[in-house]
């Protein structure tokens, strides 16, 4: 052949192993002719046709290769059998050269006979009969003689490095019986912690995978590394257990998984992925995946890998200012969500349609507490439940609400009133109850209000009663807490026999008015055991309250006294105008409509029992009205005040002990009175005119509380000047009063009140006591301001014990 044609260039190409180019077949070719012709021998029988030089035959390889120096040409082809002279055996040697000694030596090992037919030929040194096989080349190939598996698979080095990979999943070694190694391994069924692949199919992959690498280093040069081939045993088992017909889609996923995970840690930009199933893509690219399929969470963790969306999380996670962006980033959307929620009502648009949906399934009742019961008196339940609701903070939330001012002492306070419009919801034991008010048409709002509360039937058996008593012990509380605000009824104006009310806030109160101590601190301790003496009055059987006569001049304090009173106890005024009645039974139905915890007061009684003008209450009216049968059914807990200039010429009858309980009588100022009014109004305990003004006192003279409190609040700017002119009044208008009875106001005195030069109070600087005296048009004779003014301990000494 041609060694130069086409066909022997590219054959010499192909199998030349250092070239790059080189295919498998070429190396595997050359890497076979290597070992052939180091596994070939020379049988020499003859010796005619074995070269001496040039062929093997000695086992030493060819001896041309052994010797060093010239040698003759006509030598350099000589056969085995010319070189050797058989006459003379190998001993004479018939060449020029003169070989080294243990060449010699093999050379006198080969036998030659020169007198057989044999012809010279090839054999192969790894079998006995010297023909050719695999297993010989193998075994010529690995140069270690026999392998054992033991050795193959266990001992050698490169394969026990593997094992120690892995050790602690398989049983021990067992150098007696490797066989027993082999199948308990194979044959194990517990699952590896990660994958859950059994590991008896772990170990049948790496005894493959040690088999493989080691044939891939033996022929290709590879290099043998125990870390891959566990890992590719580790893919490969993994592949086998989850690729079992029984759930394909499963375990194909889970490879891809697996796969996409191992190239993310790699580093691998692209990957190329083949699988024997479509549906594994298929459900990878599936738009509409329902969260209940039974590999949503697989698929999941794939689309992950494949949209590196951890990576993206974890990127953001590792630098501390991105982190901070992204929680800043969270904020903000959570705040725009919560305002565009709350600012558009959004959340309470949708609970209030829940709740009109809900209610509209239910049957609900409905009850009415109307404002006035059957007999048009006022029905304590529709107080008791207008102070309930007004107490409610859901009136608050209620979406109409009247804001008012307070009708009350504090009115810069802005309060919360109920609308006629208005629901509001309560809440109890677990119920929901609706209360609204209505008002009649066509009738005035105060006459006919009615609050209505509507509640579940389902509810109604259960919480209706109980929900009453609660709100009793509510509204109870609030009153006992004074958190009521205080009010004045009164008949006048309005139509016949009813009350009309407005916020009662006069300040007087005991501690400001000037009043001798010791009967004060009397009329404190009785009002107090009166307030505690229900069971006693109940005991007596007497209805439980009690009646006072104040008595006294005009503008000594009886008005203010009734208002200290109120303020005293909390208690309601009930002012009686005798004038504005039609008759006794006006007055009765009167008294029928006034409520617990009230003062009834009839002013200037005596004036009226004097009167000769006809009227239509009678005096048996009033006797009845004092003390009569009909008290026993009014409300309990009252204070019934009547107040006179004077009871000097009053019907004893009408005092007597049940009508009139106390008698206090209000005298003209005293010293004493004079200091504590000089206290309250001009801020001075003493004064270097207090002595003068104490011997005018002594001298008889005095003034009424209200005519000095004038005085000294016109004067209020200079305490000295304020004495000054009190001195002065008592000298020249005071003076010479006090002695015998107190007179009455005259028919002319109404012509004199408050009108005329009235204006001059608002004056600043001194005033006589004729401007006072025009301002209250008074006569007046001089009391004894030393006379005895609580009666009650005669009258009634066991009076609220
Ligand atoms: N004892 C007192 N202490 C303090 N202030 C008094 C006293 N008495 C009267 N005043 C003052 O005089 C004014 C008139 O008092 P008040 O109306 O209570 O007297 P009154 O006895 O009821 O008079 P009338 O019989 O004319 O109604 C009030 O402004 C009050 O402040």
């Amino acid at each position: 052949m041609n060694e130069n044609g086409v066909w022997a260039r590219v054959g010499k190409h192909r199998l030349n192993l250092s070239s790059c180019a080189s295919s498998t077949i070429g190396k595997c070719l050359s890497r076979g002719k290597a070992i052939v012709e180091g596994g070939k021998v020379r049988v020499v029988h003859s010796g005619l046709n074995t070269s001496f030089w040039w062929d093997n035959w000695t086992n030493l390889g060819p001896i041309w290769f052994l010797i060093q120096g010239p040698f003759k040409r006509e030598e350099c082809n000589i056969s085995v059998a010319e070189a050797a002279n058989f006459q003379g055996g190998w001993y004479n040697l018939d060449i020029s050269f003169v070989l080294p000694d243990f060449v010699m030596n093999c050379i006198k090992d080969v036998p030659v006979n020169p007198h057989t037919n044999q012809s010279d030929c090839l054999a192969w040194k790894g079998r006995k009969d010297g023909n050719f096989d695999l297993k010989s080349a193998y075994t010529l190939a690995l140069r270690v003689g026999v392998e054992t598996p033991h050795h193959l698979f266990y001992f050698c080095n490169p394969t026990r490095s593997v094992w120690q990979v892995v050790v602690s999943k398989f049983k021990a070694f067992d150098y007696s019986d490797f066989q027993s190694w082999i199948k308990e391994n194979a044959s194990s069924k517990l699952l590896s912690a990660g994958f859950k692949i059994p590991h008896g199919m772990l170990f049948a992959y790496i005894i493959w995978h040690i088999w493989i690498a080691r044939n891939n280093k033996l022929f290709n040069d590879d290099k043998f590394s125990p870390r891959s081939i566990v890992h590719l045993a580790l893919a490969r088992a993994a592949e086998f257990t989850f690729l079992t017909p029984n759930a394909i889609a499963f375990k194909q996923n889970y490879g891809l998984f697996i796969g996409l995970k191992r190239a993310k840690e790699l580093g691998i930009q692209l990957l190329e992925v083949e699988c024997d199933c479509v549906s594994v893509v298929d459900l990878i690219s599936c738009s509409n995946l329902v969260d209940a399929h039974p590999l949503a969470p697989l698929i999941y963790m794939c689309r992950c890998r494949l949209r590196d969306d951890s990576s993206f999380i974890e990127m953001i996670l590792c630098s501390p200012i991105r982190l901070i962006l992204v929680v800043l980033l969270i904020f903000l959307v959570l705040f725009v969500v919560r305002v565009i929620l709350f600012k558009t009502g959004f959340i309470y648009t949708v609970k209030r349609l829940w709740r009109i949906t809900e209610d509209y399934f239910h049957v609900h009742q409905f009850f009415k507490v109307p404002e006035l019961n059957e007999s048009m008196r006022e029905n304590q339940l529709y107080k008791k439940v207008s102070l309930y609701l007004h107490s409610l903070p859901s009136i608050e939330d209620s979406d109409f609400t009247n804001l008012v001012t307070s009708a009350g002492k504090n009115q810069n306070d802005i309060v919360l009133c109920l609308d006629p419009k208005q629901t509001i919801i309560d809440h109890f034991l677990g119920a929901r109850v609706f209360w609204f008010q209505e008002t009649a048409q066509g009738k005035s709002e105060s006459e006919n209000r009615t609050f209505i509360l509507k509640i579940r039937k389902a509810d109604k058996r259960r919480i209706l009663r109980p929900y009453f008593q609660h709100i009793h012990a509510v509204a109870d509380e609030i009153e006992q807490q004074g958190k009521r605000d205080l009010k004045l009824f009164m008949n006048s104006g309005a139509g016949k026999g009813r009350w009309r009310s407005v916020p009662f806030t006069h300040p007087s109160t005991l501690d400001t008015l000037a009043m001798e101590s010791d009967l004060k601190n009397k009329i404190k301790s009785d009002l107090e055991s009166f307030l505690k003496a229900k069971q006693y009055y109940n005991r007596l059987g007497r209805v439980w309250k009690r009646s006072f006569l104040l008595y006294g001049p005009s503008g000594t304090g009886k008005s203010s006294f009734v208002a200290a009173m109120a303020n005293f106890l909390g208690y309601d005024v009930y002012d009686i105008e005798l004038y504005n009645l039609h008759g006794d039974s006006d007055m009765r139905l009167l008294l029928l409509e006034t409520t617990p915890k009230s003062i009834v007061v009839i002013e200037d009684l005596d004036r009226f029992l004097m009167e000769k003008k006809p009227t239509g209450v009678s005096f048996s009216g009033i006797l009845n009205f004092m003390d009569g049968i009909l008290n026993s059914c009014c409300a309990e807990e009252r204070i019934m005040v009547f107040t006179m200039t004077s009871k000097d010429r009053i019907d004893p009858n009408l005092l007597r002990p049940g009508r009139v309980d106390v008698h206090i009588h209000f005298p003209l100022c005293d010293f004493s009175s004079f200091k504590t009014l000089a206290s309250s109004y001009l801020g001075v305990k003493d004064h270097k005119l207090f002595s003068q003004v104490e011997e005018i006192f002594q001298s008889g003279a005095s003034l009424s509380p209200a005519e000095i409190g004038e005085l000294m609040i016109a004067n209020r700017n200079s305490p000295s000047r304020a004495i000054k002119s009190v001195i002065n009044a008592l000298q020249t208008d005071g003076d010479g009063r006090g002695s015998g009875m107190i007179g009455r106001r005259s028919d002319n005195d109404e012509e004199l009140d408050g009108r005329g030069d009235g204006g001059s109070l608002c004056r600043e600087g001194p005033h006589t006591v004729k401007d006072i005296r025009k301002l209250y048009g008074l006569f007046r004779l001089r009391s004894d301001s030393k006379s005895q003014s609580f009666d009650a301990a005669v009258v009634d000494p066991k009076a609220g014990r």
